[in-house]
């Protein structure tokens, strides 16, 4: 049985179509996201999962329950880190977790929970004077003091430096070692790529694709083509390159020349340079990336 089970998912909003029509499951143990542009309707899909709306049409089903009709069973297993959560400024990190594990019958242990997120050294310190990342960390330990089955974690690192980013990814792949299965909302195309095993891309509240990162890459780029963008140092008749088996296309912008092929292509064009005595100059070597497969199948960037 999957973990979670949403079909043919309806939500509009006073007219508004929110979700159009969305469908996926997630199975036990994957960390599965949902990545799409705002407004896309990642928040009100999760919100249904979560038993904060309730459907105008479809079915959503977390453990085999129904989140609004069965919602002590869903609220009892599902942690749920809500986005920009705020605490009472003095609050400190052991109160909060203490007054949230208060809300369950069988807490996680808190003092476990602040060493996995890496908060034990700040348990006296108020919410207000917590860092960006610290107060992201807390927000991810309160979603799971529940000790819950399945976490979902919404735009997770908005607003977070880098490294905080990082290290909270980090924390994320400890959760679901743990055995936690997580819904991931993101916008952050960076971390659907290194954090998800599957991913639902959400367009305008449709499922545009549901795979793997890498199956969303060779959904548009089935061969794994790669491109290659150089200046030769010389004239370089067109031929040379074009003859080469593995190269599919070559085009010209100004003096710089881009030549797609196979994942040889590279090889086989340096080694043709060599013989012919030309150098590259700024040799760069691009790869389709999820970006791009996000672009080939909503036709926008997740920016627009
Ligand atoms: N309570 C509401 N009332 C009216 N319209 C809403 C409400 N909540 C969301 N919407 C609209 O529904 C659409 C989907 O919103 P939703 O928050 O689900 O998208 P999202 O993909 O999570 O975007 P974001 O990342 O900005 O939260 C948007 O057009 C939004 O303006």
């Amino acid at each position: 049985m999957p973990v979670i089970e949403v079909r043919n998912l309806h939500k509009r909003y006073r007219g508004k179509v929110a979700v159009e029509d969305v469908s996926f499951t997630v199975e036990r143990g994957e960390i599965f996201g949902i990545l799409g542009p705002n407004g896309a309707g990642k928040t009100t899909t999760v919100e249904c999962v979560e038993g904060l709306r309730r459907p105008d049409r479809g079915t959503v089903s977390v453990l085999g329950f129904d989140p609004v009709r069965d919602a002590a069973e869903v609220r009892s297993r599902l942690g749920a880190q809500l986005q920009e959560a705020r605490l009472p400024n003095r609050m400190r990190v052991r109160e909060a977790l203490d007054l949230y594990a208060s809300f369950y019958p069988e807490p996680a242990d808190s003092g476990e929970l602040m060493d996995v997120l890496d908060l034990t050294a700040q348990r006296d310190t108020g919410f207000a004077k917590l860092s960006g990342g610290q107060q992201q960390r807390l927000s991810i330990a309160l979603a799971l003091i529940g000790d819950p089955e399945v976490a979902v974690l919404d735009e997770l690192t908005t607003g977070l430096d880098p490294q905080a980013r990082r290290d909270t990814w980090a924390m994320v792949e400890r959760i679901r070692d743990r055995g936690v299965t997580v819904l991931l909302v993101t916008h952050f195309m960076e971390e659907a790529e290194r954090l998800c095993d599957r991913l639902a891309v959400i367009d305008a509240g449709r499922v545009v694709a549901v795979d793997t990162p890498s199956g969303l890459v060779a959904r548009v780029e089935p061969e794994g083509r790669i491109r290659v963008r150089f200046r030769p140092s010389a004239p370089l008749p067109e031929a040379l390159l074009r003859d080469l088996p593995e190269v599919r296309s070559v085009e010209w912008s100004g003096e710089q020349v881009r030549v797609t092929g196979t994942p040889e292509v590279l090889h086989a064009v340096t080694s043709v340079l060599a013989r012919n005595q030309i150098i590259a100059a700024d040799l760069r070597v691009e790869q389709t990336s999820l970006d791009d497969a996000f672009v080939a199948l909503t036709g926008r960037t997740l920016e627009d």
